[in-house]
């Protein structure tokens, strides 16, 4: 065995060699926690450890694997694959399966992701006769995975004078029941969601002593990483196990918890000094990840938290170039100036694209930017989500489109026939299918002709089916005399594709809701692309083309380089040579959903640093002026985090395109200067009709009203950069203007969609 002690610094060494009794080691990113619990691993297996008595919990399998494949590095393969280690659910998977009779499973279960649950409850509140609108899915979900991770029983639930109450204000009173029958009816089908791998692993281990000591005397060490994300259950299962061996080691960094939303739990770190007398506490302050500029724009920034426990960082590498600061007009434009920015450093360094990463706060922001590296070539992959066209909601949408251009699309049809539920069961799907394999025509044909191609569906199913029928032909012959933007949002609120998300304000429906929103943003470029080259061609059918074509690289070669786009969230533990972190507004990051409490403000604040922590070498934040979102181009303006940061350690730069403007030097509140620029932006006046209004962003973000557009005065545009309007075009259907630009020639741009500023 290689002398791995030696890789490792004083603080380090002192922690991996330490094994009298439990340990906490906390400590800021890029420290070496990690590397520390891998370390001690393999010092543990040198010191006659037998690897199967070893337990190591990590939060990803892309952490484990990692972490398996450092330990493989020093102690071969064979020995590295005897440990347990993995994510908690599948280590707890492995449990459970070995000791499945005790909690009345069968050892083959199966094991439900979010949409099987949600499905499930779905039909029990139907069953159970009530109304979807007050027993919202999600807000049961919620609160039955809520209560598993508090691990309160469907009994204990319904005796907790406390929640009954708060069920009651909320007029939910049944949720105890739902709860109730869906565990129930989980046990049936013999299979248990996400969280029941924790639940039922805790009562397991409470309920059977002697599987308890079993595990107890088994595993001779518990080492856990990322303990700031643990919630009770995990945090309970830890500390059984390790009750008798009484070796516990910890990692992590309270200025990283960043999962509260999901129950995870702070104080886990906090009171495990409590429950171990004798715990050690470590500490590492030598950050080896990132340049000094990095770490000191991330200490200054967590500084700003007033809850944190004190900790100092540092780096010994070099001073590297500061925190690049990029502003551009528009989200779109954000997006262009990233992949160029990309595509130039990646030129300049020679390095691989595998060194990059795109992190955002929500998953809709990927569209611009992956459309942005499609243009130029820049091969990317969406770590730990779906690429926007292959997300569900997008998909449903994109079917709707399709059967508007095409009703004889199966598939499409197929997709979206039930969705939004109008009634229409597989019975009668089979029944439709059966007879339009029979006539050798298409399932729309079969729909449309029933007398024709009898199907022996009954009068009730006829006549939901004649609805569909209607609501598709009306899209159809909308599509016969509209772009594929008005095409595209009358589907929207006709299928109620996007109400159907509206009814609360759960992480998975916000999205969804900015994912459809995202999407009406793309239709809404592409009309007002084909607008600017002269190009006429606006109808949904090129829409589709355009974008499937666009879809066809996702199916790439999974191997090759790439530039990798994920959330902040996803991004957790790892770290890349250059971090581009976008979308640096408020409302955006913080997010709006979580501006309320200073404790909101506060997680919103660590994620930012886990942002920054990532990267090694380079470290660059943009945010845009204007945000296309709700249907119109709003002004927004830079995050208040920035300004947490010292601005010694930033360098901000304008990202306009055809780059004018020389960059603003950092003086008092000094991104100030976002605040007085012209901008042209719709506003939506009382009736409803979009109008447009010369307006400025002030500081305190509100929109006031300056002047009308005259000829002859300078503007710049997106991504035509600076011009003089020539001409206004206000007697014609839809406004335009035709602007000379200096270097890109004379367009004629529709004021509906032209996104530019006007210089003084
Ligand atoms: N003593 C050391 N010598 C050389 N490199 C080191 C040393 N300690 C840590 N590193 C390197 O520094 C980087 C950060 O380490 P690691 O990922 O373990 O930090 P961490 O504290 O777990 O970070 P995070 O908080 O982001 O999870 C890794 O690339 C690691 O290999
Ligand atoms: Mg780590």
């Amino acid at each position: 065995m290689k002398d791995y002690l030696s890789e490792l610094n004083t603080q380090q060494r002192d922690a991996v060699v330490y094994t009298d009794g439990p340990q906490l080691v906390i400590a800021g990113a890029g420290s070496g926690k990690t590397r520390v619990l891998t370390y001690k691993i393999v010092h543990l297996l040198s010191q006659g450890y037998e690897p199967w008595r070893i337990l190591a919990l990590t939060f990803t399998n892309k952490a484990a694997k990692e972490m398996r494949e450092r330990v493989e590095a020093v102690v071969g393969t064979d020995n590295a694959s005897k440990i347990w280690m993995g994510t908690f659910h599948s280590i707890f998977s492995r449990i459970l399966r070995t000791h499945a009779d005790r909690i009345g499973y069968d050892r083959n279960f199966t094991i439900y992701d979010a949409s099987d649950s949600k499905s499930l409850i779905k039909s029990i509140i139907r069953e159970m006769d009530l109304d979807e609108k007050v027993y919202k899915p999600s807000v049961v979900i919620s609160a039955i995975s809520w209560a598993k991770n508090a691990l309160i029983s469907p009994e204990r639930y319904a005796m907790n004078r406390d929640i009954m109450e708060a069920d009651k204000r909320a007029q939910r009173t049944l949720i105890y029941d739902i709860y109730s029958r869906y565990v129930n009816r989980c046990k049936v089908a013999g299979a248990m969601d996400f969280d029941d791998l924790l639940y039922y692993t805790n009562i397991l281990l409470h309920e059977n002593t002697d599987v308890l000591h079993h595990y107890q005397g088994f595993f001779k060490y518990v080492l856990i990483d990322e303990y700031q994300d643990t919630n009770f259950a995990q945090h309970l299962i830890a500390t059984k196990l390790c009750a008798e061996s009484n070796k516990l080691c910890v990692v992590g960094d309270d200025a990283q918890s960043i999962y509260s939303f999901r129950g995870a739990n702070i104080h886990n770190i906090l009171t495990l000094k409590s429950t171990y007398p004798t715990l050690k506490t470590f500490k590492l302050e030598q950050n080896y990840r990132s340049t000094k500029n990095i770490i000191h724009a991330a200490n200054s920034l967590i500084a700003k938290n007033k809850e944190q426990i004190p900790k100092h960082i540092f780096s010994e590498n070099e001073l590297g170039a500061k925190l690049e600061v990029t502003d551009t007009y528009s989200d779109y434009e954000e997006a262009v100036v990233v992949a160029g920015q990309i595509s130039r450093m990646h030129m300049l360094k020679h390095d691989s694209f595998d060194d990059y990463a795109i992190l955002y706060r929500t998953n809709n922001q990927s569209r611009r930017m992956e459309e942005a590296l499609r243009n130029r070539n820049i091969p990317y992959r969406i770590w730990g989500g779906v690429a926007f066209y292959q997300r569900k909601e997008v998909k449903d949408a994109i079917a709707y489109f399709r059967l508007a251009i095409n009703p004889n699309d199966d598939e499409a049809l197929r997709r979206v026939i039930n969705f939004p539920a109008r009634g229409i069961g597989d019975t009668t799907m089979s029944k439709l299918t059966a007879a339009a394999m029979d006539a050798h025509v298409s399932i729309w044909e079969v729909i449309s002709f029933p007398d024709r191609y009898p199907s022996g569906i009954g009068t009730a199913a006829l006549r939901k089916l004649a609805e569909f029928k209607k609501l598709i032909e009306g899209f159809n012959q909308l599509n016969n005399e509209s772009n594929a933007e008005q095409l595209a949002s009358k589907i929207i609120n006709d299928t109620r594709l996007m109400s159907l998300y509206m009814s609360d304000t759960t992480p998975e429906n916000v999205s969804k809701r900015e994912n459809i929103q995202e999407l009406l943003s793309g239709v809404h470029d592409f009309v007002s692309d084909r607008f600017e080259q002269g190009n006429s061609d606006t109808g949904m059918a090129s829409y589709l083309s355009d974008i499937s074509l666009a879809t066809d690289q996702d199916s790439n070669d999974m191997s090759a380089e790439r530039v990798t786009l994920m959330t902040v969230h996803a991004s957790k533990g790892l770290e890349f040579k250059n971090v581009f972190i976008v979308g640096v507004e408020e409302e955006l990051f913080p997010s709006l959903m979580s501006c309320d409490t200073p404790q909101q403000i506060e997680e919103e604040r660590r994620l930012l640093y886990v942002a920054i922590t990532r990267a090694k070498e380079a470290c660059l934040i943009s945010y845009a002026k204007s945000r296309f979102k709700n249907g119109q181009t709003m002004p927004t303006r830079a995050s208040r985090f920035l300004g947490d940061i010292d601005p010694g350690c930033l360098h901000l730069s304008s990202g306009t395109m055809i780059n004018t403007t020389p960059s603003i030097n950092p003086v008092g509140n000094y991104w100030a200067h976002n605040t007085n620029r012209q901008n042209y932006v719709y506003k939506t006046s009382d009736n409803g009709h979009k109008q447009h209004t010369n307006s400025a962003v002030a500081a305190d973000g509100q929109t006031h009203i300056v002047s009308e557009l005259s000829e002859g005065i300078r503007i710049r545009h997106g991504r035509f950069g600076t011009g003089t309007l020539v001409k206004i075009h206000s007697n014609e259907p839809e406004p335009s203007i035709t602007v000379q630009f200096d270097l890109t020639g004379t367009k004629k741009l529709l004021l509906k969609f032209a996104r530019f500023n006007i210089l003084n």
